[in-house]
């Protein structure tokens, strides 16, 4: 841990001293710029005046005008010889091409020519990339090249805020603003059914969510949004899913764009022993382009960390339940930069705003409306927005319980929407607390025309021409509308079951999502991203260099695990006699069922305490195999180094007759048995019922193993138990050693000698 501070250290001082050059550089060039503009408004002055003495030569009110321009020279000197001037204003505006008559550098097509301007700009960016990713590479080099980056991207931003039509222009086209690929997601006639109960989700909704733009899901509680982004996001589970969904108008899988395509799930699921850096590093190293190089990569996780005001925890743990870390309002902000670190093109964000602050929520949905300029989609659930918040929302999709939509489309046109269905907002009543409070129930729509609120899913149908499913038709009829049937049945499951069926549903429904879990996270699909991520072995070493921070911040745990086993080992040391009739069995039975207890529940914690993370990692298309293998690779040194203290103990107290290297063969065969199955039962089974086996196995099968069994079907059990082989090794160990043998023969001797006297 001390070492691992102490490399923290040193990186902050050269991530601190890197962005203290850059501020003082940018000072600088704040400074350089003011005196620029001021020598350019100033040799603008002298050109007019020029100008206007060579062609007003013999005018006699030209005397004042000299006058003048004799005053300025004076307080702005210029040098004497043409060629000087021509030179040190070229330094000065960096620019080549033809001189005018005085002395100032014009380029072709005047002097704010956009074009030439911008390639002049292209071909020095690019050539100054070219040199500057081979001079970068240390560590503070990178965090100045990081620093500046954002701080060009910070004034840009500020030149923007009053953008022009020309600015708009090259902000489309520019160099600098890097576009993504763009994913557009159209849903027709999407309906969800829970399978096994028949119980219908989401109900014939239609629309798309679009790139570049924030789209928010809202709706009472219940009413379905987060089942509905999960369904546009493919991860529903256990669902009968019918309709359309169309990739940038295609039918394929959101799967197969998953390295582009960024989930942030309700709950908080980050390391809680790494920093929020380590965090997002871990993320963007793993799940980024590997044509991207190790600047670039710093550079987008110091933008996300500054977009999201993370700067200031950057270095602080995140924290668990047990060790308190940074806030609940950072820590949903470290959620939110987990995804947004591998520059996505499709953001899905469920309830990204709750448990925020009002200032904090502002700041993330500037964070994401910046990301929504990059080209991103962006679709979110967010309950109870502020005014100004639902403001920033480019679209809108409001569904109503039952899962049916009731409005999708601009924001800015929803009000117009509802004030045609006779549905206005009252005054300093925020339109979407509103909107939800009606679809609640809880407010009547409308004191002027009797619109029922259930009526208006259907009212969005008609009012769109879309189709009208069967169980609505009646009520469509009745508002007399002309319909378009829909063949989808209402689903509602009304009719009376029986206890039996309900179970076996129940059953059935549990299997399917099982299913569907391992159908999202195992099975491999076609990858349309174009995206070449880091590789397993790559992936391997970045596993690696987290899981062994992790385990060095766990060192307290791990001391925990090795002080059990001293104590073990003294205790079961104590007990052990090794006796010439059993050679210490019943010691070593209680060894085994100690070690292997011990050493399953320690590698049960291995897979089992970050579990949540690991599906949240695989599913975004992170190796298991890398993840697996780093895992099994820092546990290597537990289990090598397990033996030794427990026998260290265990021979101080009992020094049986097999030698050290005898019993540490046997116990470390014993360890790497037993670590695998606390491996098997982390990664299988639920953390519950995974404690339960790991405490039952070792135990009955030690029973099994050491009882002297008649009946046959048990004694084939006991052979295949692992306990059996482990005790006779240990056992034949103790009979087989050099001491033994010299007793053995030493009393035979006794007793040949004894018989030969009597015979005498
Ligand atoms: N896999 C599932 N198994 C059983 N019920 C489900 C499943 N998925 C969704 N549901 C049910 O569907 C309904 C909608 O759930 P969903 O989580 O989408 O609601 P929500 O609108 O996001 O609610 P909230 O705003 O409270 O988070 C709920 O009644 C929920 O119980």
């Amino acid at each position: 841990d001390q070492i691992l501070s102490i490399r923290e250290r040193r990186r902050a001082r050269n991530r601190e001293g890197a962005a203290r050059s850059v501020q003082q550089k940018e000072l600088v060039r704040a400074r350089w710029k003011v005196a620029k503009d001021a020598a350019t408004k100033h040799a603008g002055k002298l050109q007019a005046n020029l100008s206007r003495r060579f062609s007003n030569r013999n005018h006699p009110e030209n005397f004042e005008i000299l006058h003048d321009l004799d005053v300025q020279e004076d307080s702005f000197p210029l040098p004497t010889n043409n060629a000087g001037n021509s030179s040190a204003l070229q330094l000065s505006t960096g620019l080549e091409g033809p001189i005018n008559r005085s002395g100032l550098h014009i380029p072709e097509g005047g002097p704010h020519n956009p074009a030439r301007l911008g390639l002049e700009i292209k071909g020095k960016n690019s050539k100054e990339k070219i040199l500057k990713e081979k001079e970068i590479r240390t560590d503070s080099q990178i965090f100045k090249y990081a620093y500046a980056q954002i701080e060009k991207e910070k004034s840009q931003e500020r030149q923007y805020e009053n953008i022009t039509f020309s600015g708009v222009v090259s902000l489309a086209t520019g160099d600098e603003q890097k576009k993504r690929p763009l994913i557009e997601v159209g849903f027709k006639d999407l309906t969800l059914t829970l399978k096994g109960k028949q119980r219908c989700l989401l109900k014939c909704l239609t629309g798309k969510i679009m790139p570049g733009r924030i789209t928010a899901v809202m709706g009472p509680s219940g009413a379905g949004k987060t089942t509905l982004m999960s369904a546009l996001a493919g991860k529903e589970t256990g669902c009968k899913k019918s309709g359309l969904v169309l990739i940038n108008g295609k039918p394929e899988s959101i799967h197969s764009y998953k390295k582009i395509v960024g989930f942030v799930p309700q709950d908080d699921i980050v390391h809680g022993n790494l920093t929020v850096e380590e965090n997002l590093r871990f993320s963007a190293w793993c799940r980024l382009s590997t044509k991207l190089p190790r600047a670039e990569k710093v550079l987008i996780v110091e933008r996300v960390l500054m977009s999201l005001g993370l700067q200031e925890v950057r270095d602080s743990l995140v924290g668990t339940v047990e060790k308190r870390g940074i806030s609940g309002g950072q820590r949903k902000r470290v959620n939110v930069g987990l995804e947004m670190v591998i520059e996505p093109s499709l953001l899905f964000l469920d309830e990204p705003t709750s448990g925020l602050d009002s200032s904090s929520s502002r700041l993330l949905l500037k964070a994401l409306k910046h990301e929504a300029l990059a080209g991103v989609n962006i679709c979110m659930v967010v309950h109870q927005p502020s005014y100004a918040l639902f403001k920033m929302f480019d679209d809108l999709i409001l569904l109503a319980k039952g899962g049916h939509m009731v409005y999708h489309g601009s924001v800015r046109n929803v009000e117009e929407y509802f004030g045609g269905l006779g549905i206005n907002v009252p005054e300093r009543v925020n339109p979407p607390d509103h909107y939800i409070d009606i679809l609640e129930g809880m407010v009547e729509p409308s004191p002027s025309s009797s619109i029922n609120y259930k009526d208006l899913p259907l009212r969005w149908l008609l009012h769109n021409g879309y189709t009208v499913p069967e169980d609505m038709q009646s009520r469509a009829a009745e508002l007399g509308n002309p319909l378009r049937s829909g063949s989808e049945s209402s689903g509602s499951g009304s009719e009376l079951q029986s206890f039996t069926t309900e179970i076996w549903q129940d059953v059935r429904s549990n299997v399917e999502q099982r299913r569907d879990h391992i159908h999202h996270y195992f099975l491999k699909q076609k990858d349309l991203a174009d995206r070449r991520t880091p590789g397993i072995v790559r992936q391997y070493k970045y596993f690696l260099g987290r899981i062994t921070k992790q385990r060095l911040r766990e060192a307290r745990l791990q001391a925990t695990d090795y002080i059990i086993l001293l104590l073990a080992g003294a205790c079961l040391g104590a007990i052990t006699k090794i006796s010439d009739t059993d050679f210490g069995a019943t010691g070593y039975t209680y060894t085994i069922i100690a070690i292997s207890l011990l050493c399953q529940i320690a590698a049960l914690r291995t897979f089992s305490q970050d579990k949540l993370q690991y599906l949240r990692e695989s599913a975004s298309g992170i190796s298991s195999l890398a993840h697996f293998l780093a895992k099994d690779t820092v546990d290597h040194f537990n289990t090598l180094i397990k033996p030794v203290v427990f026998l260290s103990m265990f021979y101080f107290f009992t020094n049986p007759r097999s030698t050290f290297i005898d019993n540490y063969t046997v116990l470390i065969c014993l360890v790497y048995c037993v670590t695998g199955m606390g491996y098997a039962f982390a990664i299988f089974l639920n953390p519950g019922p995974a404690q339960l086996f790991s405490v039952l196995f070792p135990v009955c099968l030690t029973l099994i193993a050491s009882q002297s069994l008649k009946n046959e079907a048990l004694k084939g059990i006991a052979y295949l138990c692992y306990p059996k082989w482990t005790l006779e090794a240990l056992v034949i160990a103790n009979a087989r050693s050099p001491l033994f043998y010299a007793k053995q023969v030493y009393s035979k001797q006794r007793r040949a000698c004894g018989s030969g006297l009597t015979g005498v």
